[in-house]
């Protein structure tokens, strides 16, 4: 590749980096405001790969750098130094790399004056090698969700978690029918729980099924509400916050009659796409959950809008992107939404409440405040014992409790809290 050629991918990547670092965005504000439009599919891929390579080792790559600068750079200057550390500790050729990294801070009237410490000091990390980067600690959680984490979990299952966090995420894969048939060609692992799981799985449109609708990609933990819901041919289904619809398209799958409400636009968009790939079939409806007010289901699947803490080794821009500050307003509205989707149940009816977060204030205490809040309500326990569950993960209120470190030798999972709860008749 030549040098222009590789710079493309690397510019993009930086401007992200810098968006998500300085301006708090997230990766995929970024690429739906076009931040990779103008590159191929594959310069695409290779910017995405490399910026969430840097921000997964960001910490790493800060603590091998503090090595070779007396002061701090400038922000863009140190995004920089942190993407080409992260491009060698991966073993990519030395001389592309700095030269790649010293054209970059070239380019910028700003920081052209830093080209020769970025030369020396991307050097002084060539030096090192993978060899010298592996020996360095694995990145830690930022301390605004370190913290609430440790008072959760303790010390040594927050440092298994930031271990799997640093790991990243395989491909994973629910079928729409036997996940055995639809693995004759994906050749993945399949999971307990039936999710098939795929390493380095490429481009996910070029993989067999894709274009025929037999599968969609979907993370193992976030597979698991649907199961416990258990939904039945016929059933009227509610998917409450149903966007992008991995969730809809298994209740769908079951043969019940679903209704999906998501208050995003754009995100129902790809709700309709993905249920025209995959064939199947679901009413939906853009509209504030609490704007939809037709009642009478047998069940509702609420996945609520949460910090999304568990996704972090998919999305390794959360922790920079993010400070913990609307935690407060995402807890009182996780509230009101069980409050409202209780309201759309018949009696008797069941709410799966899910989130992706580890902060057992958007989980289990939710749970334990909206019973005793609603007279009559009750935790179904015997919902999660599913194939596959393991019965450590169930947690005393009768939900289940699943941590990115669960199923390690496996490739992890998603952080995710759910319960199904029961209206009284
Ligand atoms: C965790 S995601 C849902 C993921 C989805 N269930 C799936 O499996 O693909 C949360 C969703 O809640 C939606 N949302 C946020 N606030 C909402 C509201 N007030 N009313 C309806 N949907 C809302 C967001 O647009 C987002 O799509």
């Amino acid at each position: 590749m030549s040098q222009q050629q590789g710079l493309g991918p690397r510019r993009a990547a930086l401007y992200m980096l810098d968006q998500v670092t300085g301006e708090g965005k997230l990766l995929p504000e970024l690429i739906g405001e076009g931040a990779l439009q103008h590159l191929s599919p594959e310069d695409r891929a290779r910017a995405q790969r490399l910026t969430t390579e840097t921000l997964r080792g960001l910490a790493r790559a800060d603590r091998m750098l503090a090595r070779f600068l007396a002061k701090t750079p400038p922000l863009s200057v140190r995004n920089v130094l942190r993407l080409c550390t992260v491009e060698l500790a991966g073993g990519e050729a030395a001389h592309g790399v700095v030269n790649a990294g010293v054209e970059m801070v070239a380019r910028s009237q700003r920081t052209s004056s830093m080209k020769g410490l970025v030369n020396a000091v991307l050097r002084k990390v060539a030096a090192e090698g993978p060899e010298g980067w592996a020996q360095l600690v694995t990145p830690r959680l930022p301390g605004w969700l370190r913290s609430p984490l440790k008072d959760a979990y303790g010390p040594d299952v927050v440092a298994a978690i930031e271990v799997a966090q640093f790991a990243g995420a395989p491909l994973d894969i629910t079928a729409k029918g036997d996940p055995n048939a639809a693995n004759e060609t994906l050749k993945g692992e399949i999971l307990p729980t039936g999710t098939i799981r795929l390493r380095d799985a490429g481009q996910v449109s070029t993989l067999p099924g894709f274009e025929t609708g037999d599968w969609w990609v979907q993370d193992a933990a976030a597979a698991i509400p649907v199961q416990i819901l258990a939904p039945q041919s016929g059933e009227k289904i509610l998917d409450l916050c149903a966007a992008p619809g991995g969730k809809t398209m298994q209740l769908a799958a079951s043969g019940a009659d679903v209704t999906a409400v998501d208050s995003s636009e754009g995100r129902m968009i790809r709700v309709g796409e993905n249920l025209k790939r995959t064939g199947l079939s679901a009413t939906t409806i853009t509209a504030d959950a609490f704007a939809f007010t037709d009642g009478g289901f047998d069940a509702v699947l609420l996945d609520a809008p949460c910090s999304a803490t568990g996704t972090i080794r998919r999305h390794p821009d959360l922790p920079y992107a993010k400070d913990g500050s609307e935690f407060g307003i995402l807890i009182h509205q996780q509230e009101r939404m069980i409050d409202h989707a209780l309201s759309l149940l018949k009696p008797g009816g069941r709410l799966v409440f899910c989130t992706c977060s580890l902060l057992p204030d958007e989980g289990e205490v939710q749970v334990e405040e909206a019973l005793a809040r609603h007279a009559g309500l009750t935790v179904d326990a015997s919902a999660i014992d599913r194939a596959g569950i393991d019965p450590d993960w169930r947690t005393e209120d009768g939900g289940l409790r699943l941590r990115p470190d669960y199923w390690a030798d496996k490739g992890g999972m998603d952080g995710f809290y759910i319960a199904q709860l029961r209206k009284p008749a």
